[in-house]
Formats: C-alpha cells, sequence, structure tokens
C-alpha cells in the first residue's frame, strides 16, 4: 500500500510572553495509506488542530518532516493543494447565501465545473434545501455544507475535522455510508472525531494522539486485538475499595484503568492471580471478567483520560508517553 500522507517527528511549540512555551507536538508520527479511512483521535489539546493545521500549512512547525501523496509540504502545498478537501474548525460561509450559491461561488473560484455542484449538494443530502439561505440552516444541516465545500473538487485526500458535529442520528448514519462510499471509490478520508464508536464502525486504521506524541497507529482491528490481550475487568464487594485496589495492582505492574464502578486491566495472563493479590491486601473481588475491549476503552487506556469518582481532571493531563509510541502492533507498523 501507498502512504497518501506521512508525517515524521513533527515539533511544534507554542510561545507566549505570558504563558511560556507549551510543547504541541513532540516528535508526532502518522502514516496513512491510500483508500482507507483513518481515524485521528486524541483528548482535548494533545495536537490534533495543531497537526491538521500544519499539514496545511496554516502554521508552521518547528521541525519533522510531512508528505502529501508523495510531495514534502508546506514546499509543494501550491502542487498538491488542489487535491487536498479539508474542514479543520467550523468554516464561516456568508449567512445571506444559499448553499447552492455558496458551492457555485466556490466552484467558480476553484475551476470546479458547474454540475460537481448539484453532485455533492445530493452526496450530502442537501439536494431540497440548497435554495434557502445558510442562516436558517441548522447546525447539522451546516456541518453537511462544510462536507460538500469540501468534497467539490474530489480530492484525494479529505480531511474532516469532527464531522458529525450536529448532525443526528441519521445524519451520523449517512456520514458513515458516505466515508465509506468515498474511500470505496478510492479517496482517502482522515478523520479527527471524539464519537468513538463511530470511529470503530467507520474506520480501517487510526492513529491515537497524546500530549503531542502517537500512543497508538494500525488498522482498528489491530489496535484493539494488542489491547485485548488479558483485558479483565474487576469489581469489588465495597465500591469505595477501588482506588485502594488499583495502587496495589499499579504497584504490581499491571496496567489499570479506574471506571466509576470497576477497574480495567490489561495483559493479565492468570486472572486468579489478581484475586489473591487483591485479597492478600484485604481487597475481595465480587467480579473478575476477562472482556473484549472497544475503542473507547483503548482510548481511555492510552491516553489517561478515564473519568476517575470525586475527582475533575484538568486538560493536558493525560498520559505520560515514552518508548516508541506503537501499540505491540505485529511487525512494528502497518504496510511496512
Ligand atoms: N495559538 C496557540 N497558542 C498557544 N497555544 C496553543 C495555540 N494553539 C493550540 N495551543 C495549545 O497546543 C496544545 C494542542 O492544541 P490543539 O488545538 O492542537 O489540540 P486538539 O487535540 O485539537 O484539541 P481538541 O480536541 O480540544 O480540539 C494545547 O495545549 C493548546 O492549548
Amino acid at each position: 500500500m501507498s502512504a497518501v500522507l506521512e508525517i515524521e517527528g513533527l515539533r511544534k511549540t507554542y510561545k507566549s510572553r505570558r504563558r511560556g512555551t507549551r510543547n504541541a507536538l513532540d516528535g508526532f508520527d502518522m502514516r496513512v495509506e491510500a483508500g482507507q479511512v483513518h481515524g485521528f483521535l486524541g483528548p482535548n489539546g494533545s495536537g490534533k488542530t495543531t497537526t491538521l493545521r500544519t499539514l496545511l500549512g496554516l502554521i508552521r512547525a518547528d521541525g519533522g518532516r510531512m508528505a502529501v501523496l508523495g510531495h514534502e509540504v508546506p514546499a509543494a502545498l501550491p502542487t498538491v493543494a488542489g487535491q487536498i478537501g479539508a474542514i479543520v474548525e467550523s468554516p464561516q460561509f456568508f449567512p445571506h447565501f444559499s448553499a447552492r450559491d455558496t458551492l457555485s461561488l466556490l466552484a467558480g473560484a476553484g475551476e470546479v465545473p458547474a454540475t460537481r455542484v448539484d453532485e455533492v449538494l445530493e452526496l450530502v443530502g442537501l439536494r431540497d434545501r440548497a435554495g434557502e439561505r445558510v442562516k436558517t440552516y441548522s447546525l447539522g444541516m451546516k456541518q453537511r455544507l462544510a462536507v460538500a465545500s469540501a468534497l467539490l473538487k474530489n480530492p484525494k485526500l479529505l480531511i474532516l475535522d469532527e464531522p458529525a458535529n450536529g448532525l443526528d442520528p441519521g445524519g451520523i448514519r449517512e456520514m458513515r455510508t458516505l466515508m465509506r462510499d468515498l474511500a470505496a471509490s478510492g479517496m482517502t478520508v482522515l478523520l479527527s472525531s471524539h464519537i468513538l464508536g463511530e470511529i470503530q464502525l467507520i474506520c480501517d486504521s487510526v492513529t491515537i494522539i497524546s500530549l503531542g506524541r502517537r500512543v497508538a497507529f494500525g488498522p482498528v482491528d489491530q489496535v484493539l486485538a494488542a489491547h485485548s490481550h488479558g483485558a479483565v475487568r474487576v469489581r469489588l464487594d465495597a465500591a469505595e475499595d477501588l482506588a485502594a485496589a488499583a495502587a496495589v495492582l499499579d504497584r504490581a505492574g499491571v496496567p489499570v484503568t479506574r471506571h466509576p464502578d470497576h477497574l480495567m486491566l490489561s495483559g493479565v495472563d492468570k486472572p486468579a492471580s489478581v484475586s489473591r493479590l487483591l485479597a492478600e491486601h484485604h481487597l475481595y473481588v465480587s467480579e473478575l471478567a476477562s472482556v473484549a475491549v472497544d475503542l473507547e476503552s483503548v482510548f481511555l487506556e492510552l491516553t489517561n483520560t478515564a473519568p476517575v469518582p470525586g475527582q475533575h481532571r484538568q486538560v493536558d493531563e493525560s498520559a505520560k508517553v515514552g518508548g516508541t509510541g506503537q501499540p505491540g502492533v505485529a511487525g512494528g507498523g502497518w504496510g511496512a
């Protein structure tokens, strides 16, 4: 498979006299293969928008390299920009223009045939409302218009930041079908979203970022498989003992994620040893179950963002990452 997008060792530091320096990207890597729907996931403030803005030449990186469709960017952006469709942050439209006027204007400016306007209106489900002013649109309708505008050029790489934002359940499902159809037609779709159930359904592969570094990547099923090994859910007789149990397991080197009424452990070969260890500390298990993990559990574990009862997690209090940034996916990566 060939890479449509390659990012290696990307670094970006924001400097401000008042707030000092902040490493938004700290040697971030990413690879997206052709024809895939690729999910780009990370907690608030982990560096997703910074990555996308850097890729599109909106801000300058401090180090690393990026290539789109085999061309180094930002140097080659004039060559490849016509093949990238992107919505990063909410685009603004003229409120008094209709969707059709808006798209016709963009098509004219981008030398896109006028017939494409009706094609994209149909694709995003706005055909019957295309003549109405944008200011009368709902949030979801504006979001559909944004996706239509990114599709106008029939790009090879489509980058969408939270495309399901504001969509009703039917709209989310339609967007899911649209993404899959676009990928089937050969388009590569990079999707940033916090709706992990959706990502698991739509995406072929994912990259998870935390504190500006990649903490997992690969085909969704491989990322899940890598973290399903020895995944065990633990409940205790007394739920108030969960914190003490988490501390005991942590000291024993067992990866543990706290949830409001249970703990999730990974890499447990002998579940019985967990109940024995906890009993030695007078902590008694009421349930010990092997489970198949979902993307949300993997995300919460890797980014250390699972909610903890009685605590208000602050932005940036996610995982201190280290090591290779690889999830243990066989072969050290995919498409290699
Ligand atoms: N212009 C800026 N000046 C200073 N710091 C910034 C600036 N833009 C982003 N940052 C900081 O860089 C870090 C990464 O921000 P970024 O917007 O890339 O996160 P994100 O992953 O897109 O988050 P979200 O999921 O909330 O959209 C954050 O700590 C943020 O505060």
